[in-house]
């Protein structure tokens, strides 16, 4: 099927409409970071950076890591964002710009996800790394495309829905998973496993209370109090199961590391935060240098 200039959207260089890249511009193993500033704090270890681009609040730096190549691109924050990211990076492979048409082979690519995170349980302290086994989506990302779940995402779906029971407040989860191949490659003693909850917003839809008052007073102890075959809900952050849930679909790899910045069952939030990023972050690019495919 042709794309019409409306729907595969090209700027006049050729690029992408809001990443502003061309096919050429990006690696196949791509970092996603929240926070544009963060870009430069993954690149800078490169070996070599090829490339610097950007547009809006979507930074890319192209280079090396030992053979590698990599990419980093910061998102902004939101699933909102991850729509726009995830559909643009894939259509960089995915779809032959000429002819504006889905090629017939497919290209895989790597999607980590180097993000900040509040904890909701209270042995999960600040500054502690969590890779993301699970994404549950509260925000309804997925809801706009065709989505097939495993029985136990759907057990897992049904089960949080029923107790939750907050679809009066259109709040509708949708369960999504990390990659089995990156999970197993990333997983180490200096990392936790969890449940992660991806939702709209930082205050009123984490729970948060400054001025406004929520719809939900339980929200948080009701997520901090759920289980599901001995597992818990971990974490809070808002792009995790958007990146799982596309990467799913369209076919790619993804996994989301979390620094865990906030405790919000003790209340406290991390001292050191940039060091804690940074150790994430010299994780990850060790890790991807190890990466096979
Ligand atoms: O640090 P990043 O990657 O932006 O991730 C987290 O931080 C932001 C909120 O402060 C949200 O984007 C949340 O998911
Ligand atoms: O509590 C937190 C901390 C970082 N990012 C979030 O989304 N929530």
């Amino acid at each position: 099927m042709h794309l019409s200039e409306s729907e595969l959207i090209l700027n006049s260089d050729g690029s992408i409409y809001h990443l502003n890249l061309l096919p050429e511009d990006v690696a196949q193993t791509i970092i996603t970071v929240g926070d544009p500033d963060r870009v430069p704090e993954v690149s800078k270890h490169f070996d070599e950076i090829e490339l610097k681009k950007s547009k809006r609040e979507f930074c890319t730096h192209t280079g090396h890591i030992g053979k590698k190549r990599v990419s980093v691109i910061s998102t902004g924050i939101g699933t909102d964002n991850i729509d726009i990211v995830l559909n643009e990076l894939d259509a960089l492979f995915n779809i032959d710009f000429e002819s504006k048409t889905e090629r017939n082979q497919k290209t895989e690519l790597n999607i980590i996800r180097i993000g900040t995170s509040g904890s909701i349980q209270k042995d999960i302290p600040v500054d502690s790394v969590l890779i993301s086994e699970v994404a549950i989506g509260l925000e309804g990302l997925l809801h706009f495309y065709k989505f097939s779940q495993s029985p136990f995402q759907i057990n897992l779906q049904e089960s949080l829905t029923q107790y939750l029971n907050w679809s009066s407040n259109n709040i509708s989860p949708y369960v999504t998973i990390g990659n089995d191949y990156l999970l197993n490659e990333f997983t180490s003693s200096q990392t936790k496993a969890g449940y992660t909850v991806t939702n709209a917003g930082f205050y009123g839809p984490q729970g948060r209370r400054i001025r406004l008052s929520p719809t939900l007073n339980d929200f948080f102890e009701k997520l901090r109090a759920f289980r599901f075959q001995n597992n818990r809900i971990t974490n809070l952050e808002m792009e995790t199961a958007g990146i799982y849930g596309m990467a799913h679909i369209l076919g790619h790899k993804a996994l989301s590391i979390n620094a865990i910045l906030a405790n919000r069952a003790t209340g406290n939030f991390s001292k050191k935060p940039q060091k804690t990023i940074e150790k994430v972050i010299m994780y990850t690019l060790e890790k991807i240098e190890g990466l096979s495919s």
